[in-house]
């Protein structure tokens, strides 16, 4: 423990760190001293409690790096304790978790709290009641800094906050980490903004989406705790290495329950080991794939021709063809799964009997009805008027059989469409087949059309840019009954199939409701740098805003040409060393085609280089990364090998200058740019 003079306002501050990290761990104490014997009658709760508390305990962890108050708010009168948390007074800390004292009284408040929001949001020209706000820094563990701004003395100029910069250019090492502390105002309008509505956010490489999204998660799970435990919240991202990156982030906000996954893991029904060629991939990911596979769905439902007779002791109980006839068109004028309605159907024919029974005096009840859908001669209708359906087999079969797929495609798909998705060689099953990812997704929507897919409370979709239409509805049926964010740049599409307009993509997504914001500043790439970048925007997306960065760092970057192909490697070898000689990672991205022949000029020089995803350490702090999987994530210093191929990767040059783009705008601190093939014009 330090000793605190009284007088000195840092050694105060200190003083209530060190009361609060003692209160921390009295709390942790707490939690793991419960006894839970007594309270519970059986093992499984037990075993259930038994984590709740695990959990609890693993929140309540001080960790070393990460201080537990950054901030503190004066109000000018106490506010109301409906958002203070329970706190009275005037004086607030502001950190990552709710740290209470013996009594009971807060002496840290959760950032999430209403109480908390002028921390982010007060100005000088909306003060928010806000007397004083107190921002700290830290050296290692320790407090060191403080920052104050008198928001409400109209003597004091505004000014831009040192400790609010110097955090912003840390530079970056290992995984993303949270921006609890730097929240901008722009972003925390996102960040908390209601459950019921859904959010799409467009905004250049580096402002913020994917943390703006993640802080969202962790607002909505604190605002709205009890409804999202029951429902359940999901981040979906590009791919394994890119949720690698972001893993870390709601933990160290004390939410270890959200589920990450890739679209692809969304819809696993079968194992994915082909690939398609973009005119195929680009018809399946359509959305008129969802009228084609309805259609094929429905056709399997056939009108009945002879009545169904049902024997029961001595008597036969006859229901005509025409009555049957009724019943099933009634279901499929009906808006319920082909599953839903194929198990009404029973019941449904059981009661056209039971009615005949009451007509002719009997007195049947609900057992009967129910004996009377499980008879044999139901059961024999149902199956032979409304047969189940597998919905691999299904797709298998449109896959495969050009007669079944014209069939249900004419007047949707045009013949050259339907050629394109056939499959050169029809499948023999399920399991045997080469599916694609696109075919994944279009087993998923016939699931969805036979049985409902369970939706979640809340979904945050981030790089939304490269998803299909049928991508997108697939995700969509995963929200139906919830709220989603929607993350993306148009800039960064790379597929085929890339977002063209957010209105159409969340029409997709069934949210067409959703409000689209626009973030401008970027955090990420220095000014320098993406002024670079941005003269690739007028030919892959023209009318996008170029970001504002908030970072200068004049001199961060460097354009150097090797002398040949051959000076290529070496060149950036020498960069890529030259990087390594200060603080941070380094990420060295090439065209996935010059991956080999790099990694192979890194081992000859001894540099040991990691897989995009991979933790870096202390000693290994290069990333080899190849350009296709760039996108998401950033490095301190970026060596961009020979722009003309990574362009040339990518099957037209507008998604090959996107790529481009993407590789450009990864870097923190610096970036070099190493070619020795002509530069593409708009960088020459
Ligand atoms: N308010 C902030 N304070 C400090 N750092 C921030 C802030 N907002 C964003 N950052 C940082 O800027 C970097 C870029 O953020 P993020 O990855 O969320 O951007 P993005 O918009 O998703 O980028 P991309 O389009 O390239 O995927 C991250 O290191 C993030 O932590």
């Amino acid at each position: 423990m330090h000793a605190h003079d009284q007088t000195d306002p840092l050694a105060r501050e200190r003083g209530h760190l060190d009361a609060s990290r003692s209160a921390l761990r009295a709390m942790r104490a707490d939690a793991e001293a419960l006894d839970i014997r007594d309270v519970t009658a059986n093992w499984v709760n037990a075993a259930v409690l038994e984590r709740q508390i695990d959990d609890r305990i693993k929140s309540l962890a001080d960790l070393a790096h990460t201080p537990l108050f950054f901030g503190r708010l004066d109000y000018l009168r106490a506010p109301g304790a409906d958002r203070a948390e329970g706190a009275g007074g005037e004086r607030f800390y502001i950190g990552r978790r709710h740290v209470h004292d013996a009594d009971g009284d807060p002496m840290v408040i959760d950032w999430r709290a209403p109480v908390s929001q002028p921390f982010y949001r007060a100005s000088k020209k909306d003060p928010m009641d806000i007397a004083l706000r107190r921002r700290f820094g830290y050296t290692g563990g320790d407090l060191t800094a403080y920052e104050d701004e008198h928001l409400s003395d109209a003597g004091e100029a505004e000014r831009t906050s040192a400790l609010l910069q110097r955090e912003i250019e840390r530079p970056r090492v290992g995984p993303m980490r949270d921006i609890v502390a730097t929240i901008q105002p722009e972003q925390d309008e996102i960040v908390r903004s209601g459950l019921e509505g859904s959010v799409c956010v467009q905004g250049g490489p580096g402002t913020g989406k994917t943390a703006v999204g993640l802080h969202r998660v962790a607002y909505l799970l604190y605002a709205h705790r009890e409804r999202l435990a029951r429902t359940g919240t999901l981040v979906i991202g590009p791919n394994a290495s890119f949720l690698h990156y972001i893993e870390q982030v709601l933990p160290a906000l004390g939410e270890l329950e959200v589920k990450q996954a890739t679209v692809g893991d969304l819809v696993a029904h079968v194992e994915v080991r082909g690939a398609d060629d973009p005119a195929a991939a680009l018809v399946k990911g359509d959305a008129r794939m969802a009228d084609v596979l309805r259609r094929a769905l429905r056709s399997h439902v056939t009108l009945p021709t002879g009545p169904v007779v049902v024997v029961r002791g001595s008597r036969r109980w006859r229901v005509p063809a025409y009555e049957l006839e009724e019943i099933v068109r009634e279901l499929l004028a009906r808006d319920i799964r082909y599953g839903a309605a194929r198990d009404a159907l029973p019941q449904r024919i059981a009661h056209a009997v039971l009615v005949r029974m009451e007509q002719s005096g009997e007195a049947p009840d609900d057992r009967v009805q129910d004996a009377v859908a499980r008879n044999a001669a139901v059961k024999a209708a149902v199956k032979a008027i409304w047969p189940q359906v597998d919905p691999a087999k299904l797709v298998l079969r449109l896959l495969s059989d050009a007669e079944f797929l014209a069939a249900h495609a004419d007047g949707v798909l045009s013949e050259e469409e339907q050629r394109a998705i056939l499959w050169a060689r029809p499948a023999r099953s399920v399991r045997s087949a080469t599916w694609s990812a696109a075919d994944a997704v279009l087993i998923d929507e016939a699931a969805d059309l036979v049985t409902r897919t369970h939706s979640l409370g809340h979904v945050v979709l981030d790089e939304a840019q490269d998803l299909s239409p049928m991508q997108y509805r697939a995700v969509g049926r995963r929200c139906t009954t919830g709220s989603a964010t929607v993350l993306g740049d148009l800039a960064q599409g790379t597929t085929p199939w890339a977002t063209r307009s957010w209105a159409e993509a969340l029409g997709h997504l069934g949210k067409g409701d959703a409000v689209v914001e626009e973030l401008t500043a970027g955090f990420r790439v220095p000014r320098e740098v993406i002024a670079y970048a941005s003269r690739l925007l007028p030919d892959i997306a023209p009318g996008l805003a170029e970001v504002d960065s908030v970072r200068e760092s004049p001199g961060s970057l460097a354009v150097r040409r090797a002398d040949g192909a051959g000076a290529l490697d070496a060149a950036c070898l020498a960069a890529c060393e030259e990087a390594l000689l200060r603080e941070g990672s380094v990420g060295l991205i090439a065209a996935d085609s010059r991956v080999p022949a790099l990694a192979e000029a890194l081992k000859a020089a001894g540099v040991t280089s990691l897989s995009p995803g991979e933790e870096t350490t202390p000693d290994t702090r290069l990333t080899l990364v190849p350009a296709s999987l760039a996108k998401g994530l950033e490095y301190d210093y970026v060596v961009l090998d020979e722009p003309a191929a990574v362009v040339d990767g990518e099957p037209d040059e507008r998604t090959g200058l996107r790529r481009l783009y993407v590789a450009l705008t990864r870097a923190v601190s610096g970036l070099t740019v190493v070619h020795a093939a002509d530069l593409p014009a708009q960088l020459g």
